[in-house]
């Protein structure tokens, strides 16, 4: 079976600041890895390094066993998504979530289909006509799922995407995720510094810390784990929560 996501080796730094040292993850077809640390640990970093938005100084990341330094963006297989919403303003909620479609050429027919499809699976009815500035945050990000699934990439990488949710429509969110990345078999890294969302979302948990990666054998042992400082972070960013939400 292909791999969907490897990483060899991988190592990062900015000037003097190694960020990432010796990061070795594999992640099998419709996995999700969550991963948790401190802010400014490097889990943007690594999520860029993963999507081949930023080359590392070493080590090599293969998508679907290729290595991603070797493809075109385009052909790369991967999408990232961001906190923010990136939506065209000017096209309707169709027009956004169909544009990847568009770009491949695809035919009318086909893509009046799939995107009318995501529309539904993405609980949007209604709203094809509608412009960004028309929805709310959480139709936004919804629409921009839909523009990041609908080519049906084999990886995702999710960068805190639900964190300038409301607590309701956050928790929506991630039930709609969680449905559709397994409707689509996707395979995910989800960056959060939500401990609670982590262990929701993850079927295995990583940390970073001091550039390396630790990936915990199970949600259980992640949860028994105080290895790490593992319980140090937790109660950081619950204390964080605490004074935000
Ligand atoms: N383009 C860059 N040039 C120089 N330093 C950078 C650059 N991007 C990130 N860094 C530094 O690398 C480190 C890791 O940043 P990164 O954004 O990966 O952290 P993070 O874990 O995602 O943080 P947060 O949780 O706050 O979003 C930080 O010290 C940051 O200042």
């Amino acid at each position: 079976m292909v791999t969907p996501l490897e990483t060899k080796h991988i190592s990062k730094s900015y000037g003097n600041e190694r960020v990432l040292s010796d990061i070795n993850l594999s992640l099998n077809s419709n996995e999700t890895l969550s991963i948790l640390g401190r802010s400014g640990c490097g889990k943007t970093t690594l999520l860029k390094v993963l999507g081949g938005l930023e080359s590392p100084d070493g080590g090599t990341v293969f998508v679907n066993q290729t290595d991603i330094q070797t493809l075109q963006p385009q052909d790369r297989d991967v999408v990232y998504l961001y906190q923010e919403a990136l939506l065209f303003p000017h096209l309707t909620v169709f027009e956004n979530i169909a544009f990847g479609l568009r770009l491949r050429k695809i035919d009318e027919k086909k893509v009046s289909k799939r995107t009318h499809t995501m529309i539904r699976k993405l609980q949007l009815n209604g709203m094809a006509d509608r412009m960004p500035d028309q929805l709310s945050g959480g139709q936004k990000q919804r629409v921009s799922f839909g523009r990041a699934l609908i080519t049906n990439p084999s990886v995702l990488l999710l960068d805190e995407p639900f964190g300038n949710l409301d607590a309701y429509t956050r928790s929506n969110m991630q039930e709609l995720f969680k449905q559709i990345a397994n409707d689509l078999t996707i395979t995910a890294v989800f960056v959060t510094h939500n401990v609670k969302e982590a262990i929701l979302m993850g079927d295995r948990i990583g940390s970073i810390s001091e550039g390396g990666l630790t990936i915990y054998p199970s949600v259980e042992a992640f949860v028994e784990s105080e290895k790490n400082g593992v319980q140090e972070e937790i109660e950081f960013w619950q204390s964080i929560d605490k004074n935000t939400n």
